[in-house]
């Protein structure tokens, strides 16, 4: 260890402590006294204006002192604490004659406050101060003479300055030499010259040491601290193998007996205590597994009591040299361990965002001394980092804990999703009508006229219509129970509810069949769009993305575009990986990436949003006949606006139907209006405001040519097959427009046509019940030859 900036010991290794002492060989005694004045003086400039070790200066300047004013014994002391209030000068070496070795010259630390006692009253006056019978001088401290046995007769004290003029020290040279071998003799006046010039060459000598080892102190300090950042930034895992590290590099670096770093419980219910407490002592192992670091998760204290309390309080630094005389210190901590604490240097840790998170605390400097500003600075430093890795590490801990937690989450919700066996097993016995009992292939089709369990059944008919039961070799009680559990898990809002979804895919359904699209799309992708459709506003709660983000729900923080299509997404996944619903279960690695990619697409693609987005490239391709169906870009487009198409299919329907189809969607409009209105206090847009329900059919036309017709255009251009979704859809703006005007009158002719409609769906229904006994047997046959 080797003298810092302040002139205290620290961290320098011992190599570095001489390596910059003078090479060249010192002349005897003898020859040195046998030079005249000035050679000497020069001499003695020459032997210390190499050396850059501020102890071994010290040394050597003592040495050429004594030597220079015969003098028995010589001391040097430096200034420390610069311009606070703890200025004060401090021995280097004490008490050096002109033979002494630096090893035998190394005391105590002694520390001599400002303006006190004569080496003080020079420090502070900056005078010289030549005493011929120090008994005799109030200044003198006779403790000292007392304490060694020595006999100070006679003092000459001088202020050490640097080239600016500052003190920078004292020097003090003892007990005159007589040359005519006699006691009595005290320093001279030409002593005080000689004295005075020499210590001028000490003076910049002893600045230019000094700024060198603080400049070697900066560089050993960096590279302690990027020691340390690398640890901080290797641990993140784990806050207990992070503080263990923290503390040793601590402990290593300021030398001291104990290192405590104690955390603040950040949890809000149980604010107010340290949550956690770390100890690690001089003699505790290096390493984690064997350390004796003691963490005590359980044992919680509050924060208002003692040092640490105090400042993880107040935030402020507490460098106390004598725990016993200061109040906050509570003597109870040392009682029962038999540990005696002396000085404590203890400091809040803060995170980036400056709040206090804990606190650390050193306890009693290995060499006895109490903690120093440069003690201060480096644990400041340290403390950055380490606020910076605890914070981290809490937070990865934390995430990690988060994930858990939503696993488990997802475990129990996957639980609860999955529909009840009962309903599987009843589902599964039930039989299933044809494709024209629900008229399926119909794009007028509309499911007012079927209640749930025949939505199901439906819904069941078209997958196996579609042979992606066979084809995807999915389980009939698996397909139950997947269907079964999309149904549950729509919610009964007054729209986007399981009977939009079913309807959509039914359009779906429609398209594929009679658009022909079996010859475009392979069986992977009718599989991934049947489901798409089936899947794409699961867990919808009645209010739209805009909501989402304006009322900052979780869902919003969780995705910032398409926040509600990326939620249904999710949960057509969960349902997918709930145990006894994976359809996609047989599927391959490949073919089961390839379903799941087009799914998502499919299921995004429903924000309209990207349907903005995307429409006019389609329309391009539609436009210029150059579409090429057998790329997956085109057909990925095609999906997507297929997609579109569906979900807004209702638009399509005969008039009763989009009528009361309009107002479902209305009213879920007014319901999210009102939820605006007095939860979120903002107005709703008109189309959501219950006091402009009389716009409806303005606003059925202006949704109508803004994204249906453009959509039904295309298509209709794509293949004469998809014209009746354009039809119904001309039709149905004709009514919205004609009810801008007042009440519609319905002609005649499209009276008869709807009535016509209604009756085949009722007879097709009545057809199905009376057909049940069919229906039954063919249900035996097929269940039977699963069995099989
Ligand atoms: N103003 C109207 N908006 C409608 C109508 N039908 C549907 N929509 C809206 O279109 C999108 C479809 O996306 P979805 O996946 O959420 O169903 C959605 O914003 C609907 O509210 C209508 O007749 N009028
Ligand atoms: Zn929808």
């Amino acid at each position: 260890m080797v003298s810092d900036v302040n002139g205290t010991l620290s961290f320098l290794g011992a190599s570095q402590r001489f390596a910059a002492a003078s090479s060249k060989t010192r002349r005897s005694r003898a020859e040195l006294q046998a030079l005249d004045e000035r050679e000497l003086l020069y001499e003695l400039v020459l032997n210390i204006c190499n050396d850059l070790d501020v102890t071994s200066l010290c040394h050597k300047i003592l040495q050429n002192v004594s030597l220079l004013l015969n003098a028995d014994r010589c001391s040097l002391f430096l200034l420390e604490g610069e311009g606070s209030e703890e200025q004060c000068v401090v021995s280097k070496l004490f008490d050096v004659s002109a033979n002494a070795s630096l090893d035998a010259c190394t005391v105590d630390e002694v520390r001599v406050p400002w303006g006190t006692g004569i080496v003080g009253n020079v420090a502070q006056t900056g005078q010289a101060l030549n005493i011929p019978d120090a008994y005799k001088d109030s200044r003198f401290n006779v403790e000292v003479d007392l304490k060694t046995g020595y006999t100070t007769r006679n003092i000459l004290c001088m202020p050490i300055l640097d080239a600016e003029g500052k003190v920078i020290g004292v020097s003090q040279a003892i007990n005159k030499i007589s040359s005519r071998g006699r006691g009595d003799e005290a320093f001279s006046e030409h002593d005080e010259k000689v004295f005075d010039s020499y210590l001028a060459f000490c003076g910049i000598g002893l600045r230019n040491a000094q700024l060198y080892e603080r400049s070697l102190l900066e560089n050993r300090r960096n590279q302690l601290l990027l020691d340390l950042a690398r640890v901080i930034f290797e641990e993140q895992s784990n806050v207990a193998g992070l503080i263990h590290k923290i503390m040793t590099h601590t402990q290593s670096l300021l030398q001291c007996e104990r290192c405590q770093v104690l955390l603040v419980e950040d949890d809000l219910a149980t604010q107010g205590v340290f949550s956690q407490v770390f100890d690690f002592g001089a003699n505790d192992s290096k390493e984690e597994n064997g350390c004796h670091l003691s963490c005590h998760p359980d044992q919680r204290f509050p924060l208002n009591i003692g040092i640490t309390g105090h400042v993880a309080e107040s935030g402020v630094t507490l460098n106390i040299p004598d725990a016993y005389q200061d109040d906050r210190f509570d003597p109870k901590v040392d009682e029962d361990t038999g540990f005696k604490t002396q000085s404590i240097l203890c400091m809040p840790i803060r995170n980036a965002t400056g709040s206090i998170i804990g606190v650390a605390q050193l306890i009693n400097k290995l060499d006895g001394t109490p903690f120093n500003n440069n003690d201060q600075y480096i644990l400041e430093a340290f403390i950055i980092f380490c606020g910076m890795g605890i914070h981290n590490t809490q937070m990865y801990e934390k995430a990690v804990k988060a994930m858990a937690k939503q696993s488990i989450a997802l475990e129990v919700l996957s639980y609860h999703a999955a529909a009840p066996s009962e309903e599987v097993h009843r589902l599964k016995k039930m039989a299933v009508p044809s494709v024209e009992h629900f008229q399926l292939y119909d794009y007028k089709f509309s499911d007012f006229v079927f209640d749930d369990d025949e939505t199901i059944k439906a819904g069941i008919r078209m997958f196996l219509d579609l042979n992606l039961l066979e084809t995807f070799s999915i389980g009939y009680e698996v397909f139950c129970r997947w269907i079964l559990s999309v149904k549950k898990n729509y919610r009964n809002v007054t729209y986007h509810n399981w009977r939009h979804a079913f309807n959509v895919t039914q359009t779906m359904f429609v398209m594929i069949k009679q658009g022909q699209l079996q010859n475009i799309f392979g069986d992977e992708e009718v599989l991934a769009l049947m489901v798409a459709c089936l899947c794409h506003d699961l867990d919808h709660r009645g209010t739209n993305n805009q909501f989402q983000i304006q009322s900052e729900s979780p869902l919003a923080q969780l995705y910032s575009t398409s926040t509600l299509e990326h939620h249904h997404f999710d949960q057509c996944l969960m349902i997918l990986n709930t145990k006894g619903s994976e359809i996609f279960g047989q599927l391959n690695k490949k073919q089961y990436s390839r379903v799941i990619r087009i799914l998502e697409n499919a299921i995004l693609a429903t924000d309209l949003a990207l349907y903005f987005r995307f429409r006019s490239e389609f329309f391009t391709i539609i436009d210029s006949g150059q579409a090429a169906w057998n790329t997956e870009t085109d057909k990925d487009l095609l999906r997507s606006m297929m997609m579109t198409a569906c979900d807004v299919a209702a638009i399509t329907k005969p008039w009763k139907v989009q009528q009361k189809v309009a107002n479902l969607i209305a009213n879920e409009f007014f319901e999210q209006g009102d939820l605006e209105k007095h939860q979120l206090h903002i107005r709703p847009i008109d189309m959501m405001d219950r006091e402009k329900k009389d716009e409806l059919p303005t606003m059925q036309v202006k949704f109508i040519d803004s994204i249906c017709m453009p959509v039904y255009q295309a298509f209709a251009r794509l293949d004469t097959k998809f014209a009746p979704l354009l039809d119904g859809c001309q039709s149905n703006r004709d009514n919205w427009k004609r009810m801008q005007e007042g009440p519609i009158k319905i002609t005649h002719e499209e009276q008869v046509r709807e009535n016509a409609h209604k009756d085949s769906q009722e007879s097709m229904r009545k057809k199905g019940s009376s057909g049940q006994l069919m229906q039954w047997v063919l249900s035996c046959v097929r269940k039977s030859s699963e069995e099989r």
